[in-house]
C-alpha cells in the first residue's frame, strides 16, 4: 500500500474553539477518498488544512513522503497536489478552448497576458483541445463559458485544473449545487480522472460518495469517527447516531 498524502496529529484551534482536533489521516496512491461527517464536523477546515489554505495549531502533512506542513498552496501545486477550483481558471467571456489554453500557460508559468495574439497561443491548442476531450466538452470548445450549464461549467473547471497535471486532486463539494443530470455527468467525469490519479473529496451527497469512493473518513465533531468502506461506515452505530444526532434522516 503506497500513501501519497498524510495528516497526522492534525489540529485546528480557533480562539480556544478546536474545530480539527488530532485527526489522523491517509490517503492510498490510486483511490477517491471521501471525507464526510454532519454539519459542522470539521470537514471544510479539515480539507482547508490539507489544502493549505488554514496553518494547523498542531500536526503534520506529509505529501509523497515530503513534509508540506509549512508549505504555500502554489508550492504544494507544483508538487502535483491540486485543489480544483482554487484556481478560478474559468474566465467567463473566454471560449472552452481559451479557457483551457489559459490553464496550459500558467503551467508553463508564463504570465496571462490578454493581448497576447492568438497566434502565440494556438501552440497549446492540441494539448487544451485533449484536456477538453477527456472532461467531454469536445463538441463545446468554440462555446463561452458563460453559455455553459452549470455541470458544464464544473467540467471545464476540472479540465483547467487537469492542464497542472496534478497527480492528486482535492476537490470540494464538486456535486453542490447540481441538478440530477449534472451529478450524473460528474460523477462519471471523477471516475474517468481518477483513473491514474488519487482523489481526496468532502462532499454532502451520500448516494454520490457510495457510488465513487474506495474509502471513506467520516468526521464528526473534529474528530475521525470512523473510516472504512460505505458499506462498513454506514452501518457503524457511531456514524448513524452523528448524522441523526445532526437531524439527518
Ligand atoms: N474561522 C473560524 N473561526 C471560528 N470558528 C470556525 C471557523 N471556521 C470554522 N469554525 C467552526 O469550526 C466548526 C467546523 O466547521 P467546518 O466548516 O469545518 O465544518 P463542516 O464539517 O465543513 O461543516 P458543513 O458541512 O456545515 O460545511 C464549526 O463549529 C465552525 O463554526
Amino acid at each position: 500500500m503506497s500513501i501519497v498524502l498524510e495528516a497526522r496529529g492534525l489540529t485546528k484551534e480557533f480562539k480556544g474553539f478546536v474545530a480539527v482536533n488530532d485527526v489522523d489521516l491517509k490517503v492510498e496512491k490510486g483511490t477517491i477518498h471521501a471525507l464526510i461527517g454532519p454539519n459542522g464536523a470539521g470537514k471544510t477546515t479539515f480539507f482547508n488544512l490539507l489544502t493549505k489554505f488554514l496553518q494547523p495549531t498542531r500536526g503534520t502533512i506529509h505529501y509523497e513522503g515530503r513534509d508540506i506542513t509549512r508549505l504555500p498552496p502554489a508550492q504544494i501545486a507544483r508538487l502535483g497536489m491540486v485543489r480544483s477550483f482554487q484556481i478560478s481558471a474559468v474566465f467567463p467571456d473566454l471560449t472552452v478552448l481559451q479557457n483551457v489554453r489559459v490553464a496550459l500557460q500558467r503551467k508553463r508559468g508564463e504570465s496571462f497576458d490578454f493581448w497576447r495574439s492568438e497566434k502565440s497561443l494556438t501552440r497549446f491548442d492540441d494539448a487544451a483541445r485533449e484536456r477538453i476531450e477527456e472532461v467531454g466538452l469536445s463538441e463545446f470548445v468554440h462555446h463561452r463559458a458563460a453559455e455553459l450549464s452549470y455541470g458544464r461549467k464544473r467540467a471545464l473547471e476540472i479540465a483547467a485544473t487537469l492542464a497542472l497535471e496534478p497527480e492528486m486532486l482535492l476537490l470540494d463539494e464538486p456535486m453542490a449545487g447540481m441538478a440530477q443530470e449534472d451529478i450524473e455527468r460528474i460523477s462519471a467525469l471523477i471516475k474517468r480522472v481518477a483513473k491514474n490519479r488519487t482523489i481526496l473529496m468532502v462532499e454532502h451527497n451520500l448516494s454520490v460518495v457510495a457510488n465513487l469512493s474506495d474509502r471513506i473518513t467520516v468526521l464528526a465533531r473534529g474528530e475521525v469517527l470512523a473510516e472504512g468502506d460505505y458499506d462498513e461506515v454506514s452501518k457503524s452505530p457511531e456514524v448513524i447516531e452523528a448524522y441523526i444526532g445532526a437531524g439527518y434522516d
